[in-house]
């Protein structure tokens, strides 16, 4: 389990002062993964590396399973970092030597026996899907073995941890998937806590049970993962979500009022709109629409344009009744969905052609 609470690092520049981590506080419990999603300068790195204890917070506390990192020693560092296992982007393999022997590094730091070093590189390049791969370097690997490599190589250590700073940025869609799914399967075997920074929205949905958004050193928005994508306002959902833009019809008989609807759980299986035209005894188009799976549930958000003389407070309120968020959609809403306008572009390839 890892506990963040109020965490903060100040960076002095001269006589200036950069706030790089607000008072971030959050919660992954054991054998589950955590997603950090953030725009450049959000604080992503700066939370690593406090998590990692490469730089000291300024103030607050990292606590993992029990033990608070904050208080560590000096002397204590290597041991506590230990406990955490690091995925890179890049897997940074030493090129001079084979799979087995970059696994094989972190054991020999700290002495290990050769027998038990050998049988563990056996053991973890095995877990991770590359027995046969022992003696190849890493030029003789594609990006996706090599990112096992240094998951393996993460592991040696038996970490409570796995801390994977955007471990498939680097990585073509359907290598990506690979990789997360591996990463998902060990958090389950090894009963890992895994925290995930990405800046790819899908990353998160495809393997993080919760989430946090994190912007200028604050964490904006937070919680499991079908919680944030039932709100229709947040930013989370809208991404998690995201909707074409689309132009209202504006033909004599199609020209009403543009409504936003977020359909979870039971609501998603419910003929809703059939229900809504039948009830007003009015026509609707489908603008755009986004369904998927997310935290387990079903999930569908549609931007629907009523006929002109529609009554929408009045189909608003009987969408509300029936437990489904909706309201007016504003003409932002219908230009530019999200902040992660490339995290949508993300969700094109993943359901293009490309996949
Ligand atoms: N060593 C440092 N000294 C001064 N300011 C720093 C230092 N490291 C980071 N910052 C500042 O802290 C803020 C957060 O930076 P950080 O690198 O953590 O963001 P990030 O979300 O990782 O961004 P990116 O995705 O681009 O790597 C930025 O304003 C950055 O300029």
């Amino acid at each position: 389990m890892i506990t963040v609470t109020d965490l903060r690092k100040v960076y002095r520049q001269g006589k200036k002062e950069v706030v790089a981590l607000d008072g971030v506080s959050l919660s992954v419990p054991k054998g589950s993964i955590h997603g950090i999603i953030g725009h450049s300068g959000a604080g992503k790195s700066t939370l690593v590396r406090c998590l990692t204890l490469l730089d000291r917070p300024t103030s607050g506390s990292v606590n993992i399973d029990g033990t608070e990192l904050s208080s560590v020693r000096d002397s204590e560092i290597r041991a506590a970092r230990r406990r955490i296992g690091m995925v890179f982007q890049h897997a940074n393999l030493m090129d001079s030597r084979t799979a087995a022997g970059n696994v094989a590094h972190p054991l020999e730091l700290v002495k290990t026996p050769k027998d038990t070093v050998r049988t563990k590189v056996a053991e973890l390049l095995k877990l991770v899907g590359l027995e046969g791969f022992e003696n190849a370097y890493p030029s003789q690997l594609s990006g996706g073995q090599r990112q096992r490599v240094g998951i393996a190589r993460a592991l040696a250590s038996d970490p409570d941890v796995l801390l994977c700073d955007e471990p498939t940025s680097a990585l073509d869609p359907a290598t990506t998937d690979e990789i997360l799914d591996l990463i998902q399967d060990l958090t389950r075997r090894l009963q890992l806590t895994v925290l995930i920074i990405t800046h790819e929205m899908h990353v998160v949905k495809r393997v993080c049970g919760s989430v946090s958004l994190l912007a200028k050193g604050r964490v904006v928005e937070a919680g499991e993962l079908a919680d944030v994508a039932a709100e229709l306002d947040s930013k989370l959902a809208r991404a998690l979500l995201p909707l074409p833009a689309s132009e209202p019809i504006k033909g004599a008989l199609q020209a009403g009022p543009v409504l936003e609807i977020l359909f979870s759980g039971e609501s998603a299986k419910e003929p809703v709109l059939t229900s809504v035209a039948r009830h007003f005894d009015i026509d609707l188009n489908v603008l755009a629409g986004s369904v998927e799976t997310l935290g387990g549930q079903q999930f569908g958000h549609l931007r629907v344009q009523l006929a002109d003389h529609a009554d929408y407070d009045a189909v608003l309120g009987y969408l509300r009744d029936r437990g489904i968020s909706a309201k007016l959609a504003d003409a932002a809403d219908r230009s530019d969905e999200s902040d992660f306008a490339s995290d949508t572009a993300d969700f094109a390839v993943e359901t293009g052609d490309s996949k």
